[in-house]
């Protein structure tokens, strides 16, 4: 399906709390699927010198690879074939890398030479379930991070495949999908929530700023909150 960029423009004026719930609304997709489960953390923010907490929200679509590092191996594919991907995808990037070992972690995809390399190509974000190294100069990219944690080594580290379906921290990813990352995690957006999404998430955000301006005001009353009736779903 086509993505209008100027929706993917528009997501990042919301948070990944706020999208989830306006994607509940429009009932596409069942509630506890389509984002990450909490495995993996921004490690980075996009804001230059950034650290994981505060920054603006990562919007873009998936370029998937794979990768392995624990055991040495003959399955390597070139990077270049993953760069190639990202410089074909219409619109900004995420690329999503799913670490296939068990356990993964073992080494980094993602440090100063690699990310330097996406950075030069201007993608949006990186997310993994595996780890990351030299984060000093990750923090320093403009592109945000979200992974397992960090570590030492390489390892036997290489990429296996480029442009599959992925699985990473509990979301699957295809090729194309739109994704919105914060602090809280990333989330799927289906490129059929656009642009509905925008119009859910202010009724809303209005429903809970009344709740919220409701329990700071004078009208406050514990009678009138136990009478009170919010019933989701
Ligand atoms: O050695 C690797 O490929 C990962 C890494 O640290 C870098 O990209 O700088
Ligand atoms: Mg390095």
């Amino acid at each position: 399906m086509n993505v209008d960029l100027e929706h993917l423009a528009a997501l990042a004026e919301w948070d990944t709390p706020a999208l989830s719930n306006a994607l509940d609304l429009l009932r596409l997709r069942s509630f506890n699927g389509g984002y990450t489960d909490g495995s993996i953390q921004r490690i980075t923010g996009t804001a230059a010198g950034g650290s994981g907490v505060g920054g603006p929200p990562m919007v873009g679509r998936a370029v998937t690879a794979r990768m392995v590092a624990r055991d040495a191996g003959d399955d390597a594919i070139p990077v270049s074939q993953l760069h190639r991907a990202v410089s074909e995808m219409e619109g900004p990037v995420v690329v999503v890398v799913e670490d296939c070992d068990a356990p993964p972690g073992a080494g980094a995809f993602l440090g100063e030479v690699n990310g330097s390399l996406l950075a030069a190509l201007g993608i949006a974000g990186v997310v993994t379930n595996g780890r990351v190294r030299d984060v000093d100069v990750l923090r320093d990219l403009p592109f945000a991070v979200h992974a397992a944690g960090l570590c030492v080594a390489r390892s036997y580290m290489r990429l296996t495949a480029v442009g599959e379906p992925v699985t990473v921290a509990g979301m699957r990813v295809k090729p194309g999908d739109v994704l919105h990352g914060d602090e809280h995690g990333v989330l799927q957006i289906p490129a059929e929530a656009l642009p509905g999404i925008f119009e859910k998430a202010e009724l809303i955000r209005e429903d809970e700023q009344n709740v919220v301006g409701w329990s700071k005001s004078t009208d406050f009353s514990i009678p009138k909150l136990l009478e009170l009736r919010r019933v989701k779903h």
